[in-house]
Formats: C-alpha cells, structure tokens, sequence
C-alpha cells in the first residue's frame, strides 16, 4: 500500500526534520536523488557525458532542487542550460553551484535537448501556471535529442501546473515522463488529471519518515494488499459459508445488466448468487448455477444486495429497491438505484445501521450530491460519504473511495477502456459477491475497483473492449493476483 499526504502535513514534518539536521541537507539529498535518476535516464540515450539537460527553474526551493541537480549532472559532463523564470527570485546558492560547475544560464528553449528537468513549481504551487511558464511547457513536446527521440521531461516532486492537494489540473501542465518526489507522495501523484501527468513516479528517501505523523490524506493499494485481503474457502467451507450474494439488477427492458452484474458476482468469492428480476431466463442461460426468483422478496437468504443496473425507474424498481433497503445486510447501490434514491422517496431507508455502498459516476453524483464532484474529487467523495453515512465509489480515471469515517482510497489500475456501456454493472456485481464474503464496505470497494481496472487493461491485451470481456477478464485476473 502506498500513502500521499497533504501539503500542510509534508511542510510541518519537513520543518520538524529540518530544525534536526544542518541548513540545506534536505535540499542536497533531494537534489542527489533526482540527479541519480536524471542520470539513468540519460544512460538510455548515451550517456550523462556530452548530454544536453535543460533546467526550467521557478522561484521557490522546487527550482533550487533542479540547479543543485543540474550542478551535479554538470560536473559529470552534461551541458546543463537553465531557463529562469524569474531571474530576480532564483535560489541562488543553487545558480551560484550551478554555474561553479560549468552550468550556463539561457533565455529560451534550444534547438536540442536530451532531458528537461521540471523545476517551475513544486508543494509552493498556487493557482494554474503563469503564462510565461504555461508558454515554455507548451514547446517541451517539440524537444529532440541526439538519437532524435524526444526529450524526457522529469518533474522535480510534481509536474508544474497541478494542484498539489487535489489533483485537479486547472490549466497548462507539464506532462512528465518521471516524477522524483521526497520524503513521501503527495495527492497530485494519484488522484485526479494530475496522476497521469507524472507518469512513473519515484520517491525518494530524505528521512522524512521520523517526523511525519499525520494521517494519509489518501491510500493507493497494490496487488498484495488486494491478495491478501481476498477470502479464500477453507477445507470446511460450504456454498453458504462463502457468503450468498444477491443481484437485484436488469429488467425486461434491460437484460444485458442483468447477465453483466451476475457474472461480476460469479467471479467474486461469494458461494452463490441469486438473481432477482425479471432477466432470469437471460441470467440462467449464461449461469446454469444461480438460483432465480422474480421479486426480492422472494429471492431467499443471502449475505448482501447488489441493487441498481438496469433496474429501471418504475414502480416495481422502486419496490424492490425498497426491500433491499429494509434488510439488515450490506448493500451496494448503482445506476438505476441512485436515480430513484434522488426523488427523495428512499432518503429516510438510508438510515440504516448496515454498511451501505454507492457506486457513482460523475453524472450520478450531481444528481445525488446536488453539485458536481468539481476540482476536489477526494474531498467531493468524503461530503457526500458523510453525509448519507455509505461509502461512495466515485468512478472514474483514478476511482476513489471515501468512507464516512473520512477515509480515502485511490484506485490506481484504471483504464479508459472501462469507459464502455455495461462495465460499472460488473464492478457493482464483482463488489456485491465481496460484501456478501463479509469483507467490510471500504476494502469491498477497493478491491473490486483495483481486480476490475486490472480486467480492463487484461481485455484490452485482445483488442477492443466491452464489458462482456472485462466481465470474463476477471477470472484469469485473479488468478494470477490470488
Ligand atoms: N518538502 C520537503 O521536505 C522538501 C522540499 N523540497 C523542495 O522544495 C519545494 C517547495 O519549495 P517552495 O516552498 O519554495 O515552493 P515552490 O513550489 O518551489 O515555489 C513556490 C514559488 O513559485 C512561485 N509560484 C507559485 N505558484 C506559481 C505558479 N502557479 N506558476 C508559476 N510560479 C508560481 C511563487 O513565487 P513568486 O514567483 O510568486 O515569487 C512561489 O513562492 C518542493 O516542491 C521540493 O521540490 C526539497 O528541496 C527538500 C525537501
Ligand atoms: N476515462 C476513464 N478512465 C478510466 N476508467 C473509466 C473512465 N471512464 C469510466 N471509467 C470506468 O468505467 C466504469 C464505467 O461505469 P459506469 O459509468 O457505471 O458504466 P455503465 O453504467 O455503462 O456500466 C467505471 O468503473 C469507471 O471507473
């Protein structure tokens, strides 16, 4: 599991660190780790020796860090020029060693580049960028190098032009190859427009360990926390044991939700699925194995409700939605469910006491929350997590899971291939078959949202995707996870 703190939390543990060890030590380990991996890169183009490294160099001690690094890529041999954005505010002890090592100072981008360093603006960052930047980011694409292939940037802690705390990008960003980070990850690193912008992201250690206390402002999971997480039967398990899930999805109208969110659950560890609608026959042709009744109501016992896709917005939707509401069993709500919750009807059903999930995409949210996630997509997700006590899956690039007790999580397996007609139907399937399991709400959507990106990406191996294929992904995914 990887961690991101907020700006305010890194500045107080970096201060209480810094009052420890001699002026500047920070700065030269930061600067030491970035110019390591300036220089591996540069090995992949020939060599840090004859190399071309151009510095972009804002104000703040972001641009210190990418003079002091140019200095030490300098004194192996680069010719390291350095465009200052604001010459009248550089930090100069980083200029001074810069120039001491045999840097030069330039006004505008050359011809030629075999690497940029992206030291505008780092954790000091406000607003989008300022045009004289935004203008000197928009030619970086153009750069070539000597083997004529374009030049990598690499962002000193984050790419310039995002905010930090929420990931959103306001503007004209910088669009890194790699991001070297220190002391710890921030939130631009792996929610929001920004994540993509860094591209692979590398952290490293300035000792910031020893004084950073705060909590994470948001968690990223990886595949061994998922491993370990999943429940696998034991030699006394039964079909009941495993957990009953129950799927009240799809309809006359809308079959297709039906089979789709059924065989998500079919791949989750749940022992058994009942289907309950009016798709059965569609539901029953691809899975001989679940058992089916018309209503809710008469479905029989199961552990937790998938309730929503395709469901449709009628009075016998809003019936069913009902029964599920009234059970003392986990629930996750999707799609249609979340149409019928905003007409207000259901409000007072939402007060239970057993774990509740919503599955939104952006669309969904604004009607449900009244407003649209916006620029914050964390702190979005908490309002409304806290505010109808329910973790909230708010789909999208990077999905994010915000819990009523102010936990986030983001998911970092996305795909754009998941942005096809059907595909949250098997997420909502595959989290339902978890909460069925008995695995808690918040890791149940964590999970699913990680296993489900990873399908995605597995059925695009294969060409173009449908939720058809994500939904048959699965299994060979978690094979290999499991
Ligand atoms: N944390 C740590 O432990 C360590 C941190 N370290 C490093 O320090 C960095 C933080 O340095 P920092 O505090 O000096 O802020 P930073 O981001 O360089 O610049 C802020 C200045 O930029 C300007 N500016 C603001 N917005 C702008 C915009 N949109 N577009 C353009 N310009 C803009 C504005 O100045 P102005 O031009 O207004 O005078 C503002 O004052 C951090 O990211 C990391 O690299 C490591 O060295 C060691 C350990
Ligand atoms: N641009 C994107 N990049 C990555 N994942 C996306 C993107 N757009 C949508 N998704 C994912 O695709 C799925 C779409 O779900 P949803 O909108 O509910 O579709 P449907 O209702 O058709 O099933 C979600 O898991 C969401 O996170």
């Amino acid at each position: 599991m990887r961690q991101a703190w907020r700006v305010a939390d890194v500045r107080s543990a970096e201060k209480a660190l810094m009052a420890t060890v001699p002026d500047g030590t920070l700065m030269q380990r930061a600067a030491a780790g970035l110019a390591r991996r300036c220089a591996l890169l540069l090995h992949e183009s020939g060599g840090v020796y004859g190399a071309t490294v151009v510095l972009l160099v804002g104000s703040g001690d972001n641009g210190g860090d990418a003079l002091l690094a140019g200095a030490r890529l300098a004194a192996r041999g680069a010719r390291v020029l350095a465009i200052l954005l604001r010459p009248e505010h550089v930090h100069l002890a980083g200029l001074k060693t810069l120039l001491d090592a045999g840097g030069r100072v330039i006004e505008e981008l050359p011809a030629r580049a075999d690497l940029v360093m992206d030291g505008i603006v780092g954790i000091g960052a406000t607003g989008g960028l300022r045009p004289p930047a935004a203008a000197l980011v928009k030619g970086l694409p153009e750069l070539r190098g000597r083997d004529g292939a374009r030049a990598p940037v690499v962002a000193v802690d984050v790419p310039s032009g995002v905010t930090v705390d929420t990931g959103d990008v306001p503007g004209d960003a910088v669009h890194a190859d790699i991001t070297v980070t220190f002391g710890c990850l921030k939130p631009a690193h792996v929610v929001g427009p920004a994540a993509a912008l860094a591209g692979h992201v590398e952290l490293v250690d300035i000792g910031l360990g020893a004084t950073l206390h705060a909590a994470p402002a948001v968690r990223v999971p990886d595949a061994s926390d998922i491993a370990e997480w999943w429940p696998r039967p034991s030699a006394s398990s039964d079909k009941y044991s495993r957990g009953v899930v129950g799927v009240a999805t799809g309809s006359a109208q809308y079959p297709g939700a039906a089979v789709l969110s059924v065989t998500g659950a079919q791949a989750g560890p749940a022992g058994m699925v009942r289907y309950a609608g009016s798709a059965s026959r569609e539901v029953l042709r691809k899975h001989p194995s679940v058992v089916a009744a018309e209503r809710v109501a008469d479905a029989g016992r199961v552990q937790a409700w998938v309730c929503g896709s395709g469901l449709g917005t009628d009075d016998d939707a809003r019936t069913e939605l009902r029964s599920v509401l009234a059970t003392s069993l986990p629930v996750l709500l999707d799609a249609d469910a979340l149409t019928l919750l905003v007409g207000g009807q259901h409000a007072a059903d939402l007060r239970r006491d057993a774990p509740l999930v919503i599955t939104p995409h952006d669309g969904e949210f604004k009607r449900l929350a009244g407003e649209a996630p916006g620029p914050d997509r964390m702190a979005a997700a908490l309002k409304l997590a806290s505010w109808i006590n329910a973790v909230v899956l708010l789909k999208g690039d990077r999905t994010i899971v915000a819990t009523p007790a102010g936990e986030v999580w983001a998911n970092p397996t996305g795909s754009s291939v998941l942005a096809t007609a059907g595909s949250g139907d098997v997420l909502a399937g595959l989290l339902g078959s978890l909460l069925a399991a008995g695995v808690p709400a918040e890791k149940a959507a964590v999970m699913a949202a990680y296993v489900h990106g990873l399908a995605g990406r597995r059925a695009a191996e294969d060409g173009p995707v449908t939720s058809a294929d994500v939904a048959e992904a699965l299994r060979p995914v978690l094979a290999d996870l499991l």
